[in-house]
């Protein structure tokens, strides 16, 4: 099928959310600096990582075809969890999470004919997990590319008590959200 937007990702998780509502595209991923900015705040932060990334991808590739791009980031209060560097790193991120509520923000970015951006916001309700829980989940390999070092798809749905929001915007692209911003701008699948 003929590619219909360019996926700027290299997250398979992101692919095949897109390939579930049967949209046609390409994927070309982009490399760009993910550092936090002192004092910028997750809803800032995770709206400039998509901007960027789409930015980065029309810089390379021009205006062809419209470029989607995705930011998830995990958050809890004001504190923002990328992916983690180790092991101390994503057990630490856990425990924190661990018998808390927290929020999973997904920005995307839809550069076509004029830019789009809209940011989903889920809670998140992790149970109460064992130390022993988290040794074994460090070691499934799970944790390592992921922000806030857990996949709800994944072995970490056993720790989910709750979730208010969207499913698929925890898992890297809010479906509802997506969908809205491609047929805003023409893009019909
Ligand atoms: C919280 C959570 C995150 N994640 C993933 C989604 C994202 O791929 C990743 C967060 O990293 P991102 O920086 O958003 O994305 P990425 O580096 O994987 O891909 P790219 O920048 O090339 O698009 O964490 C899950 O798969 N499940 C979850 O439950």
């Amino acid at each position: 099928m003929t590619a219909q937007i360019i996926l700027a990702s290299a997250s398979p998780r992101r692919k095949q959310l897109l390939d579930q509502i049967g949209v046609a595209y390409s994927v070309y991923a982009v490399d760009i600096d993910e550092s936090v900015r002192l004092g910028e705040l997750p809803l800032a932060y995770v709206q400039r990582m998509a901007a960027e990334k789409s930015a980065a991808c029309v810089a390379r590739l021009g205006h062809h075809l419209p470029i989607l791009a995705a930011d998830t980031t995990v958050v809890l209060g004001d504190v923002i969890m990328g992916k983690p560097n180790d092991k101390d790193d994503a057990l630490c991120m856990l425990r924190q999470l661990s018998g808390a509520t927290h929020q999973v923000y997904t920005a995307i970015s839809l550069r076509g004919a004029e830019h789009s951006q809209t940011v989903s916001i889920t809670d998140v309700t992790f149970k109460t997990l064992t130390e022993h829980e988290l040794e074994r989940y460090w070691h499934s390999g799970e944790p390592l590319d992921k922000a806030g070092s857990y996949a709800i798809q994944g072995l970490a749905a056993v720790f989910v008590e709750s979730i208010k929001g969207s499913f698929s915007g925890v898992v890297g692209l809010p479906l509802f959200e997506t969908g809205q911003l491609l047929i805003k701008q023409g893009i019909q699948f």
